[in-house]
């Protein structure tokens, strides 16, 4: 029952701080996504798949219900969702909408630890993860849910401390609060629902998560082409940031120099391609890679 109509669905946040990227990966791995005008769903053009575009706190009971075969969302979501029930099954990092959640106290609260939130308020939007913290430090104290605009607790004297999503700290700044302890790093994930879809609608399930694998590890990888002396080939390597074993190919009517192509997992700076022309390398190329597999 994972499929309505033998159709895959997708959970994606309608609007907000996910819903743009989770669009672009779905967009990256091939679907034809049509808006048209059911603001709830978006249908995919060329293949069975909908999009169901849903407050993000609702992604994880679609998934781990099987009313969504797969969902994109934050791992502090996930987290707080948790409630011994079925889960959603992370299949991978997706590399954006990091964010950590930590505990934060304003200056007037003295602060030596996690235990000096004994027998306080801490004000949050995460409840339960905050409670597992709290438990695993073994520490008593009271906490405060708010839907949002946490930071201005303390302000308020609703609370001692806050346990909130932090990204450039620029809130925190904002609301003279400083960042203690780190209760979660997150980042958006695609998870899965434990729920089989249809028989007939495994391999296209296979297939997204199979190219939605193939757009997260070509983000930022770069294809690399050089010229190297065959006597610095060994250095013109190791230069090369998170490149396998290069691709040595002869340049004809040269013996003492080799083209040298690699894919680069890791961001090719200006300063590596100083590195490797100090080297001895020449005609440098670095190209953008549109899909790995
Ligand atoms: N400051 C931030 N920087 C980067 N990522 C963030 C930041 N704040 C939140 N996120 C991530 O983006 C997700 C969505 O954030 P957003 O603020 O859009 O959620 P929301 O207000 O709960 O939206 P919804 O209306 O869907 O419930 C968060 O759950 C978190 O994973
Ligand atoms: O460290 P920063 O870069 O300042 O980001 C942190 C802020 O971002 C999130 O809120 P958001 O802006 O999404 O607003 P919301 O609380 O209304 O969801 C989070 O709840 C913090 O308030
Ligand atoms: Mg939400």
């Amino acid at each position: 029952m994972s499929t309505v109509q033998g159709r895959l669905r997708i959970a994606v946040q309608k609007s907000g701080r996910l819903s743009e990227r989770s669009l672009d990966l779905v967009r990256d791995a091939g679907l034809r996504v049509v808006k048209g005008n059911n603001d709830l769903l978006y249908r995919v053009e060329n293949y069975p798949i909908d999009l169901l575009r849903v407050r993000d706190d609702d992604i994880p009971t679609f998934v781990a219900d099987g009313v969504c075969d797969l969902g994109i969302v934050g791992e502090n979501v996930l987290e707080e969702g948790r409630n011994g029930g079925p889960v959603a099954e992370v299949v991978m990092p997706l590399g954006f909408g990091r964010c950590t959640l930590k505990i934060a106290v304003p200056p007037t609260l003295a602060y030596d630890g996690p235990a000096s939130l004994e027998g306080l308020r801490v004000a949050t939007s995460y409840p339960r993860v905050l409670r597992r913290y709290l438990e695993a430090e073994g520490v008593q104290a009271d906490i405060v849910t708010m839907r949002g605009a946490v930071e201005v607790a303390p302000r308020l004297k609703l609370a001692s401390a806050i346990c909130d999503l932090v990204s450039t700290g620029a809130t925190l700044e904002a609301n003279g609060l400083a960042a203690k302890e780190t209760v979660l790093e997150s980042q958006a994930v695609l998870v899965r629902s434990p729920v089989a879809p249809e028989p007939g609608l495994q391999p296209l399930l296979d297939s997204i998560i199979e190219r939605m694998a193939g757009v997260v590890s070509s983000q930022g990888a770069k294809y690399v082409m050089l010229n190297a002396p065959r006597s610095a080939l060994d250095r013109i390597t190791a230069l090369l940031p998170g490149a396998g074993a290069p691709t040595v190919i002869p340049l004809s009517g040269r013996d003492d120099a080799v083209a040298v192509h690699a894919v680069c997992q890791e961001a090719v700076f200006w300063e590596t391609l100083e590195s490797l022309k100090g080297a001895g390398a020449s005609a440098i190329l670095v190209l953008p890679i549109e899909k790995m597999m």
